[in-house]
């Protein structure tokens, strides 16, 4: 895994101006965001887990053959998560690693059913997520929101309780923006899951399905008609449908693209061959992510220094892409136009040294 942090390396320079770039993130997942040192406190917490602690054997713990292996050790990740405490911990130790990347701004993805299929009170779990959102603004000064999402693969029952936790208007926490969908795509198609995001988008929430992640273009446009998608994560196959980079383009429907996940859960085959290119010359709106972060070996600094080597971006093309995920982000105008604003003073501090 830490072979695609070392290959993907940019100059030092920009590694460096990355660094302090004010950023937002918008698809990354709260379990999936469980560093070996977070791990390692959940595992101590809870001995009987099959997960290693011992941060060498985490590397090729995380080491995945293809996207259902990934889901197997990511369920195993899920299994440490057992307490309110556990999740309230997790989500604030989370925070803690965005802010060191200088994230100012991230919406998580949470998969609540997960949680509460195993045993957490729905109520402790939505305190727990909501106490550690606003320590870590207070803290930290990283703003958090959340996407709740369903985990394809569980089936209509999961659909059922991720919409009814969203918006149940007892239930609903103050910092839930959008509504997902997640796990494998093959065999779990998506214009099945279309009552619960009508039912998510009459209460308010924003559409950001996972699509054409592990499937074709067709998913995408399955997400794009059924489930009324706002933005789209991964999308990766889109690049093989000229019409459908179209149509995203021209409706300014972004790709939350996370190139090294894609190369980690084998949905690409190399960074090289990595879509990000084409999506850009298309006139897609393309932002960058991190998916799973500690399992796929990488962070968000990380992933803008892989896009700056294959888009050939200087310090003002990685502004820009960060100002593009400020931009499609759920945050409200004012909220955006400050971390705009923060970008372009910082870029411009920088090229004037
Ligand atoms: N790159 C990714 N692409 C897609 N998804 C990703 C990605 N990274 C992380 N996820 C997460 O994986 C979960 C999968 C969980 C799942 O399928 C499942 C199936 C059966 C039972 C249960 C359970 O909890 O009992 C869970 C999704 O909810 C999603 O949030
Ligand atoms: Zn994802």
């Amino acid at each position: 895994m830490t072979q695609h942090l070392v290959d993907s390396r940019a100059p030092r320079d920009l590694t460096a101006f990355i660094a302090e770039l004010p950023k937002a993130e918008l698809h990354v997942h709260h379990v999936g965001s469980a560093s070996p040192r977070i791990v390692s406190e959940l595992a101590a917490r809870h001995p009987d887990s099959e997960v290693p602690t011992d941060p060498a054997a985490l590397v090729d713990y995380f080491t995945f053959t293809d996207f259902a292996h990934f889901v197997e050790v990511y369920l195993s990740v899920v299994d440490l998560i057992r307490t309110p405490e556990d999740v309230r911990l997790l989500t604030y130790e989370v925070a803690r690693d965005l802010a060191r990347q200088q994230v100012r701004y991230a919406e998580l993805t949470i998969t609540p059913f997960s949680s509460t299929r195993r045993g957490i009170d729905e109520r402790a779990f939505m305190d727990a997520i909501e106490d550690a959102r606003k320590a870590a603004e207070a803290e930290f000064g990283t703003v958090l929101r959340w996407c709740f999402d369903i985990p394809g693969e569980a089936g209509l029952e999961a659909a059922e309780e991720t919409a009814r936790l969203a918006t149940d208007e007892r239930l609903r926490p103050e910092g839930l923006v959008s509504f997902g969908l997640g796990g494998p795509e093959v065999g779990v198609p998506r214009p099945q899951f279309k009552p619960y995001f009508d039912r998510a988008i009459a209460a308010g929430l924003h559409s950001v399905p996972h699509a054409g992640e592990t499937t074709g273009p067709e998913t995408v446009w399955d997400a794009l008609t059924h489930l009324r998608a706002e933005r789209i994560g991964h999308g990766t196959s889109s690049a093989q449908d000229p019409k459908l980079l179209a149509h995203l383009a021209e409706h300014r429907i972004a790709l939350e693209v996370c190139p090294t996940s894609n190369i980690a859960t084998r949905a690409v085959r190399t960074l090289d061959e990595h879509p990000i290119k084409e999506f850009v010359e298309a006139g897609v709106v393309v932002t960058i992510n991190s998916d799973d972060p500690p399992m796929f070996g990488t962070d968000l600094d990380n992933e803008y220094a892989v896009a700056a080597r294959l888009l050939g971006l200087d310090e003002r093309g990685l502004a820009e892409l960060a100002k593009n995920a400020v931009e499609v982000s759920f945050l409200d105008a004012a909220g955006k136009a400050r971390i705009k604003d923060e970008i372009d003073t910082y870029t411009a501090g920088w090229l004037d040294r």
